[in-house]
């Protein structure tokens, strides 16, 4: 089902953190939100889940307004961690589970599943208090989503977790979606969600500066994002038309072009003695549309 929120707003006395914000999240999609330190995304998830009360706005489940959203279809991974230190991690997640209606045996199952998938096979009865911070947060994780839940909201869900569980934790979301969850995401890192979301919105004290398809939101620079290998000196290139910028790492150049259309002009120039290794015409990273659209606009 399709959560659409509509103009929903929050104001702390007279500080607006999220302001007339809209965004929709269908099921079986990820859905990113993506914003700097104190830019409203807590917020936004706390609303959601009316952990904390909309000052104005209107939020959607399957097209109808809804008051409260039943917390036993949503999943919700929370910013500040919050676990039983001296449970073991098995009895843990079925504990939770358990408060979300599910019965044991399914649980077991589930868990039995999503533990052997994080790794955390040989961990099963250890305390939680035990385990590292990474481990914490995949036993966290899995109790977030033990009962199978329609709608998964995860706050930063990525913080503290080394490249190959965050690798682990990448395939178990888009296993998710696979299973037809709406899953929403905050993070700071844009390689994860370049990589994993269908939809974004970026936000800027607690503003929308652009909510919909990725791909959209990179067509609007559209591919001026050239890169180079080959004999040439920056100098050189930075004179050729429509190159705003120049960089150079490892003899690869890094072209930013004003326009889609120059990449046809260099193109016949850099090649006109012949082979080169490298001519490749891309769109901006997320990362660098980002810092275009929030940050110093230094790309
Ligand atoms: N209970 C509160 N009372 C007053 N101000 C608050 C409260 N909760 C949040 N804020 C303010 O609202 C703004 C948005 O905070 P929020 O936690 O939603 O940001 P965030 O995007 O999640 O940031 P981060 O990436 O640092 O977690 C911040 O300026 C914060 O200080």
């Amino acid at each position: 089902m399709t959560l659409t929120v509509e103009q929903l707003t929050k104001k702390f006395d007279h500080f607006t953190a999220v302001d007339h914000l809209s965004l929709e999240a269908e099921s079986g999609k990820i859905f990113g939100l993506i914003g700097q330190n104190g830019a409203g995304k807590t917020t936004t998830f706390r609303m959601i889940l009316k952990l904390l009360v909309p000052t104005d706005g209107v939020i959607k489940w399957g097209g109808e307004t809804v008051n409260t959203l039943d917390r036993d279809m949503i999943g919700y991974l929370p910013e500040e961690r919050g676990m039983y230190p001296k449970m073991a991690v098995e009895d843990q997640i079925i504990f939770f589970g358990r408060l979300r209606g599910k019965n044991k045996r399914d649980l077991k199952k589930e868990a039995d599943y999503w533990i052997e998938r994080f790794g955390l096979s040989d961990k099963r009865r250890a305390l939680t208090e035990t385990l590292s911070k990474g481990n914490q947060q995949k036993v966290q994780l899995i109790v977030s989503m033990i009962h199978q839940p329609s709608l998964l909201i995860l706050d930063e869900p990525f913080s503290g977790l080394d490249p190959v569980n965050a690798e682990l934790l990448k395939k178990a979301i888009l296993e998710l979606k696979e299973r037809g969850a709406t899953i929403i995401f905050s993070s700071h890192r844009m390689d994860h969600v370049e990589e994993l979301c269908d939809h974004l919105c970026l936000l800027q004290k607690g503003k929308s500066l652009f909510s919909g398809a990725i791909h959209e939101l990179k067509s609007q620079f559209g591919k001026i994002n050239l890169t180079l290998r080959g004999p040439f000196m920056e100098a050189q290139l930075a004179k050729m038309p429509g190159v705003l910028s120049v960089s150079c790492q490892n003899d690869t150049f890094r072209l930013l072009l004003s326009n889609e259309q120059d990449a046809k002009t260099i193109f016949n120039e850099v090649t006109k003695n012949g082979f080169i290794e490298r001519f490749s015409l891309d769109y901006l990273s997320l990362e660098d549309i980002f810092k275009r659209k929030v940050g110093d606009g230094n790309v």
